[in-house]
């Protein structure tokens, strides 16, 4: 099981993220998000282990500004939680590994995901809410039965470690990864990194 700990703004603190061995970290770039990871510094980026995949994370961003953030942090990943079109989420694939993230409710029909097929390399399930991530709430995981596709999934959405149990016991076959935020936070933004150790142990 691949582990995403997501939402990350403090030089030192993304430094004790990073010991714990993810393989994704995540790095909210949208401004009113409260993990908005306004001062992000290249060199902290840099400093990061070879192997963990820095993620950079969007709403509804101009081509330009993603692709020029790409390039000044060298992303090893985006994470695009909009409105984005098969299209543009193709638009990077030669640059980053592309996640698509989708809100999900009972109303979510999982064929609006067969024109990603192909275009992105992950899909990520979050929970539907007008935030566009970094929620904290749970979706009924049982919807993701209805989800047929071959492209592999994290699941994100209220990950806390009273849910991390049942979140292992999953079974579906292209359940990829776990994206762990608000719920392992001492403020948004920063990580708690004894909460996080915890998480690790359940899930590794
Ligand atoms: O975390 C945010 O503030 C955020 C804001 C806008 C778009 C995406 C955002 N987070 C992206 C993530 O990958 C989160 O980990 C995901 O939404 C789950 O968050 P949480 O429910 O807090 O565990």
């Amino acid at each position: 099981m691949r582990i995403k700990v997501c939402g990350l703004k403090h030089a030192e603190n993304i430094g004790a993220v990073a010991a714990l061995g993810p393989d994704y970290v995540g790095f909210i770039c949208y401004a009113p998000s409260p993990r908005y990871a306004s001062g992000l510094q290249d060199e902290i980026l840099a400093a990061l282990p070879e192997g963990i995949y820095k993620t950079a994370v969007f709403v509804n961003e101009d081509e330009e500004i993603i692709t020029k953030l790409i390039d000044n942090y060298n992303f090893d990943a985006v994470q695009l939680h909009g409105n984005e079109s098969p299209e543009f989420c193709e638009l990077f694939r030669d640059k980053a590994t592309v996640i698509k993230a989708f809100g999900i409710d009972e109303d979510f029909d999982f064929d609006r995901l067969v024109g990603y097929a192909g275009k992105v390399d992950y899909f990520l399930f979050d929970t539907k809410t007008p935030k566009h991530g970094g929620s904290g709430q749970s979706f009924d995981w049982r919807l993701l039965n209805g989800y047929k596709l071959n492209v592999p999934f994290f699941l994100s959405g209220g990950l806390s470690l009273d849910n991390l149990g049942e979140v292992k016991a999953i079974d579906h076959p292209q359940f990829f990864g776990v994206d762990l935020n608000s719920k392992f936070e001492l403020e948004p933004g920063l990580k708690d990194i004894d909460k996080l150790k915890k998480a690790f142990e359940i899930l590794k």
